[in-house]
């Protein structure tokens, strides 16, 4: 195969990427409803569900686990670093109403099925010891692609996203 680990791990750094994205979503729901960032009771339903699709795959639950973990935490990076921002600017940004239940979460779920997917695709190289390395990389290429929609935000948020991607 001529394409590096780089190239074959794009797919995974792009869903995150569009998991992320939903990340502002979220947050502006919060924003209007008040609800808090985190919410465990979802937290532990988005990390059932990956790990039974995960399953299916033939993908170890607790890695699959781990990975949506990181995944979780990087939304709430973004949700906390935005929200801090609105409240420093004096607002949200204007945005029709947003339905965090009827419309946000399901767009998760279905990012969560592009995610098992490239898990199950990149399962060799992640534990490959180059893995983190690997990984790092594929980040800054993805980043540098992507120069006019990632800002420090977000950027930071790929990186801890991306974080439990490896076997070891
Ligand atoms: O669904 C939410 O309420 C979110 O904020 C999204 C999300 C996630 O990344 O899936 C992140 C933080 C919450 O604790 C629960 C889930």
């Amino acid at each position: 195969q001529s394409s590096t680990p780089i190239d074959r791990l794009q797919p995974l750094v792009e869903a995150s990427a569009q998991r992320l994205a939903l990340a502002d979503q979220v947050a502006l729901a919060k924003w209007d409803s008040g609800m808090p960032i985190e919410d465990a009771t979802r937290e532990a339903s988005v990390i059932a569900g990956a790990v039974k699709s995960g399953e299916s795959k033939d993908l170890d639950s607790v890695s699959v686990a781990n990975f949506f973990k990181a995944q979780i935490e990087s939304n709430k990076i973004v949700q906390y670093g935005l929200l801090a921002k609105w409240r420093r600017s004096g607002g949200a940004p204007k945005h029709a109403p947003i339905d965090l239940v009827a419309t946000i979460r399901p767009q998760l779920d279905w990012i969560q099925i592009a995610l098992v997917t490239a898990l199950a695709e990149t399962k060799a190289m992640r534990s490959d010891p180059a893995c983190k390395d690997d990984v790092a990389k594929a980040v800054g290429k993805y980043l540098a692609l992507h120069k006019r929609n990632a800002d420090a935000l977000h950027a930071i948020a790929l990186d801890r996203s991306l974080a439990a991607t490896c076997a070891r």
